[in-house]
């Protein structure tokens, strides 16, 4: 957990986001809450909720980007959930209790990855050892074994095939999301404990090479270091002080005097979430999960519905409300250039590995950020999400050929957007399709 302070935090998530001052004072209060909640004893500790957020926006201006770099920071597992999903007319069960096991196996993951790191170094020479052992054999001769191990470390042998003994499981597919299931996080399943549950710790037989193989070497040697039971009680421990879960959508399940029918499944999933929010048991496969100190963000652009139309059990634990603004089109300059790993960075690297450089004028980052606005007011305002479609469109033709323009420099100034964007801007139809 960290120690950062309010104006700490503010300043790390200052390297991301653009504007957006209240909220994130506001999660950087909540976050600092928590860490002055552990200086107590342990009595009064109990006794202290965390104070929920609400936050209040239109859509892409960076709600779920401040909580999520907020987690990232201080290393919480972290969950976005949309409150509509419970309400889908097949949804079975319509469980809420699944956003605490999610944010379980999220916890799970993380924690190991940390462990995993503290042991690396001896998981990697132990995955070098059995390399090594699969290139020459158990009987091999020290000198032999140390003449392979130089040329492995100088990269000789990557494209070498070995077989190995490894265990049979689907490592870095340890989650995935059910197809047309909105709400990444929630409906995923587990598939590597899927698999340990049915198969165990068997060992299967693979070609593989040499390159190739460290990775899950690695992973399975540290895995044999680290303590699974630990892991578990650290995850749960993690979920329970430091868990955030991120609840987009809360606007659409709120009773609206303007909808009739509906409401009744609406009202529904607002009392179903209640408990979480006020502190529940939640039973999960590793153990059980004390809600009550989650941080809880929820969002909503409010258009319709407002925040007095929750139920009022619901607006008593949310007690931080916050507003954000829409964005402008300096907010969207200042996204593209500002922002560390921002768009521009990225498609420059990207278009880079091609070995062609990307450079963009100062007058091409004004044209981007001109008709991110104007789309925006003429269609529909998706806030900085629309730096992405633009960006794509603008960067297509080159996104297709680079790799066959290795050497070359394209520039992106203000007449190659207006050309790459001709007859689209300001076509409502087009732009709606294409933008
Ligand atoms: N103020 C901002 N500064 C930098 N990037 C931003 C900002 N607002 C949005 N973005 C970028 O736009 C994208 C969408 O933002 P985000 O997911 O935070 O939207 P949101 O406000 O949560 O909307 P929704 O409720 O629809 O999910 C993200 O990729 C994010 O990085």
């Amino acid at each position: 957990m960290t120690d950062l302070t309010p104006r700490e935090i503010v300043s790390e998530l200052d390297r991301f986001i653009i504007g957006q001052k209240d909220a994130k004072r506001a999660v950087a209060v909540a976050l600092r809450n928590r860490w002055r909640r552990r200086q107590l004893d342990s009595q009064l500790a109990d006794e202290v909720m965390p104070k929920n957020i609400l936050m209040i926006g239109p859509t892409g201006v960076g709600k779920t980007e401040i909580s999520r770099r907020l987690a990232k920071l201080v290393g919480a597992p972290f969950v976005k959930v949309e409150a509509t999903k419970f309400t889908e007319v097949g949804y079975v069960g319509r469980d809420v209790d699944s956003i605490v096991r999610d944010l379980v196996e999220v916890a799970l993951q993380l924690v190991r990855e940390r462990r995993r790191e503290e042991v690396r170094a001896r998981a990697q020479d132990a995955a070098e050892e059995r390399v090594i052992a699969a290139l020459v054999g158990d009987t091999a001769s020290e000198a032999t074994r140390e003449s392979f191990r130089r040329k492995l470390r100088d990269n000789l042998l990557d494209d070498t095939e070995i077989e190995l003994e490894m265990t049979d499981q689907g490592r870095g597919m340890s989650s995935f999301d059910i197809p047309g299931m909105p709400g990444s996080s929630v409906g995923m399943i587990n598939l590597s404990d899927m698999m340990k549950g049915a198969f165990g710790g068997q060992t299967k037989k693979r070609k593989i090479l040499v390159k190739d193989a460290y990775k899950p070497l690695i992973d399975e040697e540290s895995d044999k270091l680290l303590d699974d039971e630990k892991i578990t009680s650290e995850a749960l421990h993690a979920v329970e002080n430091d868990g955030i879960v991120f609840l987009d959508e809360i606007d659409k399940v709120a009773k609206s005097s303007e909808r009739g029918s509906g409401d009744v499944s609406r009202e529904g999933v607002q009392r179903d979430l209640l408990p979480l929010i006020e502190g529940s048991v939640v039973a999960t496969k590793h153990g059980s999960v004390k809600t009550d100190h989650i941080l809880f963000i929820a969002s909503g652009a409010f258009h319709i519905a407002k925040p007095s139309d929750l139920l009022p059990e619901l607006q008593g634990r949310l007690p931080i409300r916050v507003e954000l603004r829409s964005l402008t089109r300096d907010d969207f300059r200042a996204i593209l250039t500002d922002t560390e790993a921002s768009l521009l960075r990225q498609y420059e690297a990207l278009i880079g590995a091609e070995g062609v450089t990307l450079t963009f004028t100062e007058d091409g980052i004004d044209a981007l950020a001109d008709m991110a606005a104007r789309v925006n007011e003429s269609v529909e305002n998706i806030g900085a999400r629309r730096l992405s479609t633009i960006l794509e469109r603008v960067l297509e033709e080159i996104s297709f050929t680079a790799a066959d323009k290795s050497g070359e420099a394209v520039t992106v100034d203000r007449a190659y957007v207006e050309s790459a964007l001709e007859g689209l801007v300001g076509q409502q139809d087009l732009s709606k399709f294409i933008l």
